[in-house]
């Protein structure tokens, strides 16, 4: 079973919402504190999955706001030789710094992130500085949900889901849920529904579902699907870790990816790469059930790499995993 996407577009996806820095311990499985030495790589949610997907072939364009300092400048640079089209990032006016993440890998399984995000460039973005023009002209359009959490992006976002689905751009929802760019649940559950409700694709681990519903206890994914099933998503993505993913179709189809064995060395990067190459095979035209390997097995590579940004695999690479079929059993 496939999505169908309006072929005559110059992109096949714009993504909005932040661009930032990773820096990422070299000396890792030790706490932060022990570590002298990080890596810098281009970072944040939406652009880890442009980055992917145009690593994998797609026409890719960003919307976003930068900071006028030498961090945005390495950004939209990166961004740009990676492909993308960077002509819809605003250069900040104000004096806003770009958001950090130092990534600190305890163990494998032990990793965490601190993020340096107050006054950070990117929750700057304006409604006046998103461009009908510019979002008329491709596939998809994909939300971070981190971008809800503050205005003015707040709103720089809804007006960017209404103008997709007034030019019958695709919505898809990455739900991207940081609890700490948030003042509190209920608030987090009012943007989440609001955008979910008129996305066309949802994707999410359980926990981020959770935080969609206003739940303290975990849900279940049947419940999830059927309320979103009530609007206008035809295709909902529930991400369980190690234990693989699932999609559901309005349709009533239900279909499962399962992870890829690998020798992992972070965990963090998952969900972008999954992302990116799961919107990879539903854009380029193959089915759901495949579109699930592709995702699972991107992630399963990039958690076996330092970086989130940098190690997004290349086609090539996933069909090779792919073709091994090494899946995790859980
Ligand atoms: N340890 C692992 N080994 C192999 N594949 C994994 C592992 N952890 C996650 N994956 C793959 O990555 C996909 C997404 O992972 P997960 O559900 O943890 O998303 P996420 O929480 O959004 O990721 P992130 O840690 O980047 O926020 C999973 O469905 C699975 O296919
Ligand atoms: O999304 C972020 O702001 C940080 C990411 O770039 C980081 O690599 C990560 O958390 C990926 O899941």
């Amino acid at each position: 079973m496939k999505v169908n996407f309006n072929t005559d577009k110059e992109f096949d996806i714009i993504a909005i919402g932040r661009a930032c820095i990773d820096l990422n311990a070299v000396e890792y499985n030790r706490p932060m504190e022990e570590t002298m030495t990080f890596s810098k790589y281009v970072g944040g949610s939406p652009a880890n999955i442009a980055i992917g997907s145009a690593k994998l072939g797609l026409k890719a364009g960003f919307i976003g706001k930068l900071a006028d300092d030498q961090h945005g400048r390495f950004i939209e640079k990166y961004m740009r030789e990676a492909g993308i089209d960077t002509t819809n990032f605003v250069v900040d006016q104000e004096g806003h710094k770009t958001g950090l993440a130092f990534t600190e890998i305890k163990s494998p399984e032990e990793c965490s992130i601190l993020m340096y995000r107050q006054d950070v460039a990117d929750l700057y973005l304006t409604p006046a500085e998103v461009n009908e023009d510019y979002i008329k002209r491709s596939k998809v359009l994909l939300i971070s949900g981190t971008a809800l959490s503050k205005s003015p992006s707040r709103e720089a976002v809804i007006k960017a889901v209404s103008l997709a689905k007034k030019n019958d751009i695709k919505v898809i929802f990455e739900l991207d849920y940081r609890p700490y760019s948030w003042e509190n649940q209920e608030e987090t559950a009012v943007y989440y529904s609001l955008v979910a409700e008129q996305s066309d694709v949802v994707i999410g681990t359980r926990d981020e579902y959770d935080a969609l519903e206003n739940r303290t206890t975990e849900g279940k994914n049947e419940d999830t699907v059927n309320y979103l099933f009530m609007h206008s998503p035809e295709l909902v993505v529930i991400k369980h870790g190690v234990e693989g993913s699932y999609a559901y179709t309005k349709s009533g189809k239900t279909f499962r990816g399962k992870a890829y064995k690998t020798k992992v060395l972070k965990t963090f990067g998952a969900g972008d790469s999954y992302a990116s190459a799961f919107l990879f095979a539903l854009i380029s035209g193959k089915d759901i059930e495949t579109a699930l390997k592709y995702g699972s097995a991107s992630a399963s590579i990039v958690v076996s790499k330092h970086s989130s940004s940098e190690a997004m695999p290349t086609v090539e690479e996933i069909e090779a995993l792919i073709d091994k079929n090494e899946t995790i059993s859980v």
